[in-house]
């Protein structure tokens, strides 16, 4: 039986572990088990309860207090994560061999480690080889994205981390809860993105003609091949959060080696359609 897992990336402060424990949370409502690794060596307090912690191995604190090393904090955290990539046994150690198991791990927000460090690379194939079947969830805050151009490197950072990791992968929008009824409006056109429109919207703001044939070519490439899309993710609303899940799961084919149980009447027919939510979505624009 293969077993599952995300891996939770995004920027510092994209809401990676409120992501975690939104969706523990959301699992335990509907019965289902899913447990959480925390991957950050600098991380100080999260709301959910880890079946194993990274600090345990390693701390920035330390690396950084080390006379000999001198880190600052970033330089730290790198080390750190190259050290955990040399000890995978410990990990292995802590996630056992259980058979079905659901597990996300809570990454740090170094960039870096999404772009071109090869950690990330080496722990996705760690765990395919203990037959975990891994779905990156990639996480950009919202409150940047309703302008092009920050959007355009939203996207960019998304699409490192896919070519990168070369997994499949579902990018998210968080804190949609925090948007104003305006705002909320204005980032629609950015979930499923008409990369030319945007770039229109935004060559006033390019200067230099070059790079705005660059940015053309970039924006150009993602829309022809319909690379980057983005789910809303508002941490306040069950079917959102069940919507987001829905679709992981099926990058990762959860469930289909599962016994099949006869849906309850109920449970069936308030079973989320992403079509509606989409539409309900596009009415509440119109209207
Ligand atoms: N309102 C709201 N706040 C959120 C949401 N997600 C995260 N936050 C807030 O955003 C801040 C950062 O969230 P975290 O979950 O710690 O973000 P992170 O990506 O784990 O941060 P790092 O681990 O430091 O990279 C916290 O103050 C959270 O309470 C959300 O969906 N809605
Ligand atoms: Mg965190």
């Amino acid at each position: 039986m293969p077993r599952f897992a995300q891996l939770v990336m995004g920027p510092a402060g994209s809401g990676k572990s409120t992501y975690c424990s939104t969706m523990v949370q959301h699992c335990e409502a509907s019965n289902r088990s899913v447990q959480v690794v925390n991957l950050d060596p600098a991380a100080e307090h999260f709301e959910y309860s880890v079946m194993a912690d990274i600090r345990e191995l390693i701390e920035v604190d330390d690396v950084m207090e080390d006379d000999t090393l001198r880190f600052g904090p970033n330089g730290g955290l790198i080390f750190c994560m190259e050290y955990f990539a040399n000890n995978f046994g410990w990990l292995e150690e802590c996630l056992g061999h259980v058979e079905d198991d659901y597990i996300l791990f809570d990454c740090p927000g170094q960039i870096e480690l999404y772009t071109h460090l090869p950690v990330m690379k080496q722990l996705v194939e760690q765990l395919q080889q203990w037959e975990f079947r891994v779905c990156g969830v990639f996480l950009v805050d919202s409150q940047f994205m309703v302008e092009s151009f920050k959007f355009i490197s939203g996207v960019m950072a998304a699409l490192s981390a896919m070519v990168s990791l070369e997994i499949p992968q579902v990018n998210i929008m968080t804190k949609m809860d925090l948007l104003s009824k305006k705002a909320k409006k204005e980032i629609e056109k950015y979930l499923d993105p008409d990369m030319y429109s945007l770039i229109e919207d935004s060559s006033s703001a390019l200067k230099s003609k070059k790079f705005q044939k660059l940015t053309e070519a970039i924006c150009g490439l993602i829309d022809d091949y319909s690379m980057v899309r983005f789910l809303p993710f508002d941490r306040s609303d069950e079917e959102c959060v069940n919507i987001v899940l829905q679709h992981i799961d099926f990058a990762i084919q959860y469930g289909e080696d599962l016994e099949f149980k006869e849906p309850k009447e109920s449970v069936a027919d308030n079973a989320p359609n992403f079509d509606e939510y989409f539409q309900d979505q596009v009415d509440e624009q119109d209207t």
